[in-house]
């Protein structure tokens, strides 16, 4: 397979609702969507989960555009690749810059899958025609605001609710949710808001039956999550502490979580995505897939993944109408019972609508 020429799209669009965490609230999503296209013209798609501002990790839209522009994308043009696999080491000489180089890794998996006649879902090794989904709620103006989400996705069949916390929107938050809804799966995403002295508030949580407590100390720590993991039952969730296999690894042996929410671009691609599922699975850690927001072609990279065998809990997989007026792909993924069914086209399974992308296009650039 060879990349003849990569589109890159600097794509703009409107949330339906502004998405609180710890670090913020965000309305519009701006994001690079990449298209490479081979010798026979086959186009495959990457998406960029890089934010606007560097708030989740170091990187944002402009490093992933000049890192694309000026490293990776020359890496891969006109160059032979026999193997979605080979794109991580072609690309091993340039450090970090993980979702900058996800980014084509992913259009390169979706194009491979497609030139094969299967599915992305397939070429990964994943078995699933369908899978569980949860939804992630952002931190509310009223705890009231908050049951009302969560009582309308519980009829909505979601299998999981997410509850962003932060200190001085916790415990009693959860208390509450709780007490409304006795019995379904909950758990709580801290997005980095506390440290170990915030032990109390953290080992309160274990009175709510909490599947896991998401990633609640520093982005880069693996230590002090082990030594929170000995003071509460609540297990702990690791998301921005892992960008790497040898991360993983290393959690694992310290014991700093029971559970990895997965993310492609935060661990720089599929390959290294599945390495880390690999790896969980022999060690007994169930794994998840996190969602960054993304448009229908960065969610549909999250379902094929989301079919290897120990996904085994539901993910930040919603629908397409939980975030976009309108989605940039056909069709657009709908959410049943809690339940996607794996789409059976194949690479990404869903058309990018050219229409919409264009109209939501505020810059492109191609190179070849
Ligand atoms: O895409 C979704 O629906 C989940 C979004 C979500 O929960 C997050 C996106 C990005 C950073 C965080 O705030 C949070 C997460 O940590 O998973
Ligand atoms: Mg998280």
């Amino acid at each position: 397979m060879i990349i003849k020429e990569v589109t890159l799209r600097h794509v703009k669009m409107k949330m339906k609702a502004p998405f609180t965490t710890s670090f913020g609230t965000f309305q519009d999503k701006e994001f690079l969507l990449l298209e490479a296209k081979d010798d026979n013209g086959m186009s495959g798609w990457g998406e960029s989960v890089a934010f606007h501002s560097p708030w989740y990790n170091e990187e944002t839209l402009k490093t992933n555009w000049h890192m694309l522009e000026d490293f990776i994308i020359p890496s891969l043009l006109n160059k032979e690749v026999e193997q979605p696999e080979e794109v991580s080491e072609i690309l091993s000489y340039i450090r970090k810059n993980n979702m900058a180089k996800s980014t084509i890794e992913g259009a390169v998996w979706d194009l491979f899958a497609k030139r094969k006649g299967i599915t992305l879902a397939a070429a990964l090794g994943g078995e699933k025609t369908e899978i569980e989904v949860g939804i992630s709620i952002g931190i509310q103006n009223t705890i009231d605001d908050l049951l009302q989400l969560v009582d309308e996705y519980v009829n909505d069949g979601y299998k999981r609710m997410k509850i962003k916390i932060k200190p001085g929107w916790d415990v009693e938050v959860m208390r509450e949710v709780r007490k409304h809804f006795p019995h379904i799966p909950l758990m709580a995403d801290a997005n980095s808001a506390y440290r170990l002295k915030d032990i109390d508030r953290l080992k309160a949580l274990d009175e709510f039956d909490l599947m896991m407590i998401e990633q609640p100390l520093a982005s880069d720590d693996i230590v002090d999550h082990a030594q929170l993991q000995k003071k509460i039952s609540t297990p702990i969730c690791l998301d921005e502490s892992i960008h790497s296999y040898e991360d993983a690894r290393k959690a694992i042996e310290l014991g700093s979580c029971k559970i990895i929410n997965i993310k492609i671009g935060r661990v720089g691609g599929l390959t290294e995505s599945k390495r880390i599922h690999d790896l969980c699975q022999q060690h007994g850690i169930p794994v998840w897939c996190g969602g960054m927001l993304e448009s229908g072609v960065g969610r549909a990279h999250n379902i094929a993944l989301t079919t290897l065998a120990n996904f085994v809990m539901p993910g930040d997989t919603a629908g397409s109408s939980r975030y976009w007026e309108q989605d940039i792909i056909e069709p657009e993924v709908v959410v049943k019972n809690g339940m996607i069914t794996i789409p059976d086209k194949p690479g990404i399974g869903y058309e990018p609508n050219r229409e919409i992308i264009q109209q939501f296009t505020a810059y492109e650039k191609s190179y070849s």
